[in-house]
């Protein structure tokens, strides 16, 4: 899998020139888990756990940079305890929770004033919505879910007016996604997220993959990485759902690959040249 990019391809030589200084940054839905329709039922690939063992003791650290709680990335993938992720962070709710797997130490935000009424506003705001509407609580969080009715675009365009007067009155951030209008706390984003991770860890490259509108500002991130001469390799994956790329990822991505089947391979090839 070769970069389409100058960029990319300096980004990737550096990766496979000093593997002990880069980082591996991934999105988890969409990324390493295959999106479905029920987000507790979600997965990760079968292979992702596996190949990132074998990746990450070359490496200077992976993340898994997610919308999801910590609890819910670790319970869905199974990362805790296996040998090779011992180096694995998981900087959950967009980087305002952070796991380690060489300590197993768990680090949450205190709750949100916002968030707590929020919990008990949001069943009314969705009440007059259509069949297939789904709130998802996730603790220091809440989503709208729309995936699930017959028209999901429609359906999240018509409850917006009301989700971001929620948000604003109760000072709470509004992040889109697929499907899904989220209202969490303001404060950080996935940017924010790897760029502390970076540095922590020294790195001196970086590959990021996501697929997703909150990925966005990790690939601003790097491309400010980059324009700062460092190199780095942004990695679209494509959804595998029918439905389109986000154009903010696909246009500046160096490499566009076929969901978590294409991230799971790209990971492999890279653990290969170790
Ligand atoms: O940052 P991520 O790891 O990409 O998480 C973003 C949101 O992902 C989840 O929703 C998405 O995946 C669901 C399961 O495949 C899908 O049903 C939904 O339509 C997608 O938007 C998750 O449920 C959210 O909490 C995350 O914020």
């Amino acid at each position: 899998m070769q970069p389409s990019t100058e960029a990319g391809a300096a980004g990737l030589a550096a990766i496979l020139a000093e593997p002990q200084r880069a980082v591996v940054a991934l999105d988890f839905d969409g990324t390493l888990s295959p999106i479905v329709a029920d987000p507790s039922e979600a997965y990760v690939h079968p292979d992702a756990v596996p190949t990132l063992a074998r990746l990450a003791p070359h490496l200077a650290g992976v993340a898994v940079i997610t919308g999801r709680p910590v609890e819910s990335a670790l319970e869905l993938a199974g990362f805790a305890g296996v040998t090779g992720l011992e180096r694995l962070t998981i900087l959950g709710h967009y980087g305002a929770e952070r796991w380690d797997a060489a300590t197993g130490e768990l680090r949450t935000p205190p709750p949100h004033p916002g968030v707590l009424a929020l919990r008990e506003e949001l069943p009314a705001i969705v009440a007059g919505a259509p069949d297939g509407v789904r709130i998802e609580d996730k603790g220091a969080a809440l989503a709208v879910h729309t995936r699930r009715t017959a028209n999901p675009d429609a359906v999240l365009h018509a409850l917006e007016p009301e989700l971001l007067s929620a948000a604003e009155r109760l000072g709470l951030a509004v992040e889109p996604g697929r499907f899904v209008l989220e209202l969490r706390p303001p404060g950080t984003d996935k940017g924010d997220a790897l760029r502390a991770y970076l540095a922590e860890r020294d790195a001196a490259s970086v590959l990021y993959a996501g697929d997703d509108l909150g990925d966005i500002a990790a690939f601003d991130a790097v491309a400010q990485w980059r324009k700062d001469g460092n190199p780095g390799l942004l990695v679209c994956a494509a959804p595998t759902t029918g439905e389109a790329p986000v154009t903010a990822l696909a246009s500046r991505a160096d490499l566009i690959v076929q969901g978590p089947e294409g991230v799971v391979a790209l990971l492999g090839s890279l653990a290969e040249r170790f």
